[in-house]
């Protein structure tokens, strides 16, 4: 089954902070959006959740495991450490497009994200101990074949990165159009994606899916578990085997 829980991360009342009295230095927004990132990072990650950095000033969490003591914890410590405060909306739903969609609509119902009265909102609610299952969460790590050898080591820095965002926008608007699923980009030529629970036929036509409209060969390993952390190295183990037996889709499917 899947009972993903996911938390929006909202910054309040950002965009006229980054420009109030005057506009500030970019490269100033940019290392305050990455270190409340890390920070977000280490603290759900010690609750064995994800957060990914998306847009920065949104960003999107999957906190199966987190309660809303942790959650108001870290509201918490962003207001006593960083000239910015939080809201966080909670969604749960049958699949993690459900579960952001919920989460997304706490918020949007306390206000604006550039509503100067909003701040520090905590909506939603964790799903209780008795709703959790131990295959709560799956998550399907891609990867893209050989990127080192057809993109990093052939083409420019700036050919390569252009190339890997087009594999991803198409993977990440096929798995949220078709399947429920949140894809994210992670760094080098990976996308991690909070997924239902998908067949191995369904993985191998989303792969096709992106060959056919972005040229990019992908194999993708498929992990479930209690919490991200769980659900996330099980997948990272399945996209191993890929590796070791040359095959695209390995893992729980
Ligand atoms: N965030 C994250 N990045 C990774 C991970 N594994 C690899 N990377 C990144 O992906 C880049 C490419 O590494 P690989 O995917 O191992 O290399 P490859 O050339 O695609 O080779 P194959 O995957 O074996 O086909 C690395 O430089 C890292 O930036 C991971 O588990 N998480």
């Amino acid at each position: 089954m899947t009972n993903a829980q996911i938390t929006l991360v909202q910054l309040d009342n950002y965009g006229p902070w980054t420009v109030t009295p005057e506009p500030r230095r970019e490269a100033d927004l940019q290392t305050m959006q990455s270190r409340l990132f890390a920070d977000l990072s280490q603290f759900f990650g010690t609750r064995d959740g994800y957060v990914f950095f998306t847009r920065f000033d949104n960003m999107i969490a999957v906190t199966n495991g987190a309660d809303l003591e942790d959650h108001a914890r870290v509201q918490e410590s962003i207001r006593n450490r960083y000239p910015v405060t939080v809201s966080l909306g909670i969604g749960t739903g049958a699949s993690p497009t459900d579960a952001l969609v919920d989460a997304t609509a706490h918020l949007q119902a306390a206000g604006s994200a550039q509503d100067a009265e909003r701040r520090e909102v905590l909506g939603g609610q964790p799903l209780a101990d008795d709703e959790r299952a131990d295959d709560d969460v799956h998550i399907a790590h891609f990867d893209v074949n050989d990127a080192t050898g057809k993109y990093t080591d052939e083409l420019d820095a700036f050919s390569t990165f252009v190339r890997i965002e087009q594999g991803y926008a198409s993977l990440m608007r096929v798995l949220h159009d078709e399947y429920g699923g949140l894809g994210f980009f992670v760094g080098g030529d990976n996308v991690v994606a909070i997924v239902p629970e998908l067949d191995r036929a369904a993985y191998e036509a989303v792969i096709e899916h992106v060959r056919a409209e972005a040229d990019m060969s992908l194999k993708v390993g498929v992990g479930s578990g209690h919490t991200a952390t769980d659900a996330g190295l099980a997948a990272k183990h399945a996209l191993e085997r890929c590796r070791e037996d040359g095959t695209i889709v390995e893992g729980d499917v």
